[in-house]
């Protein structure tokens, strides 16, 4: 009996290939930091009968319904909007993503680029590098304090959440605006819902954390910068789609904000003359929120051994629900 056919879009360690191998034949990318051409990826997908895809591949509706034998598409991340979830749908393609492995670990890197963000740590780190250090000065780098400050979290999932247990052992006031309320949320960490206007004129710290879809797309405008405290601190780390990268420019230049945090760019990898970089207030990370060693196999086993359940026949433990 022939055995189904996996495409991998990026190099993966032994032992995750070897687990797929015992029951498929494996195709791979056998680049670690270089995506898949879409040329590639849509000649593969003409035979797979199974996808294990990252955040940057974009799997569309023309490669999608070109997939005559594809039954899943895994992807290692997750976030899916890169993956067309109605074309796939249409075609009793499953989906499945990695909710919850990755929570802790993502909040823990959007919090430290809060306090990195807050307490101007990149700047710093240049002062010494450059040779700039004077003597101590009464108002040198100073920052923004991140105990007791109010930090709005837009988008209270599950990584939204973990981010604000961070935030009540700094003892702040969290609030935060979902399209739902989450009342055990609301009791479990004290946090408060409040509506989005309320949320951006009154926080020292705006986190967004929704998933990025037609909805959230430009969800900060110039309209909602214009609306945050001069004094405030804005942090992403969820898809740059959320954010009107110009928008933030603007306000970032003109002082409407004080400062942003962010990990995730519309356009990855950000070129590194993008305007947004230019600026001291700005602290930039290269989208490494998961990228724990511990989290990133977690993850990598997680996507194969949703593409087992879904070659078996079986329902893969987290597929993603339109
Ligand atoms: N930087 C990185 O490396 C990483 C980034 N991510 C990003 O983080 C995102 C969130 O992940 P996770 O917490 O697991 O997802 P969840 O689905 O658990 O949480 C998303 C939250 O966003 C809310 N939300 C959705 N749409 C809107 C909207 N239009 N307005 C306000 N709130 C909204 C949802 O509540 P409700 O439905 O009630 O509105 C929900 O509470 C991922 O989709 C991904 O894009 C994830 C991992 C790593
Ligand atoms: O999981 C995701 O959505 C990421 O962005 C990378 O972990």
């Amino acid at each position: 009996m022939t055995k189904p056919y996996v495409y991998m879009t990026r190099k993966m360690p032994a032992s995750i290939v070897e687990k797929l191998e015992a029951e498929c034949d494996v195709g791979m990318w056998e680049k670690e930091e270089e995506p898949v051409p879409e040329e590639v990826l849509e000649k593969e997908l003409q035979t797979a009968d199974a996808l294990f895809c990252t955040i940057s591949d974009p799997v569309n509706k023309e490669n999608i319904n070109q997939a005559e034998n594809l039954k899943i598409i895994a992807t290692m991340a997750v976030g899916f909007n890169n993956i067309d979830v109605e074309a796939a749908a249409a075609r009793n393609i499953q989906i499945a993503h990695t909710p919850g492995v990755l929570s802790e670990t993502t909040a823990d890197l959007t919090f430290a680029l809060l306090m990195a963000a807050a307490r101007r740590i990149p700047e710093g780190i240049e002062v010494i590098k450059n040779n700039e250090w004077g003597a101590w000065a009464p108002f040198f780098l100073t920052g923004q304090d991140i105990h007791q400050a109010r930090l709005g979290i837009i988008g209270m999932g599950r990584i939204g959440e973990a981010v604000a247990k961070r935030g009540t052992g700094f003892d702040m006031d969290i609030v935060y605006h979902n399209r739902s309320r989450k009342p055990e949320t609301e009791k479990e960490i004290g946090a408060r819902y409040v509506e989005l206007d309320e949320l951006l004129e009154t926080s020292d710290f705006v986190c967004v954390m929704t998933p990025y879809t037609n909805e959230t797309h430009h969800m900060m405008n110039r309209e909602a910068f214009q609306k945050m405290k001069n004094t405030a601190i804005f942090i992403n780390s969820s898809r740059g789609g959320t954010v009107d990268e110009e928008a933030l420019f603007e306000a970032l230049k003109n002082g409407d904000i004080r400062g942003a945090g962010l990990d995730v760019f519309e356009n990855e990898p950000i070129s590194a003359d993008h305007r947004l970089l230019s600026l001291p207030n700005v602290t930039a990370l290269p989208h490494i929120g998961s990228a724990s060693e511990n989290t990133r196999w977690k993850m990598a086993e997680m996507t194969a051994n949703h593409i087992l359940q879904g070659l078996r026949g079986e329902k893969p433990d987290h597929l993603v629900s339109l």
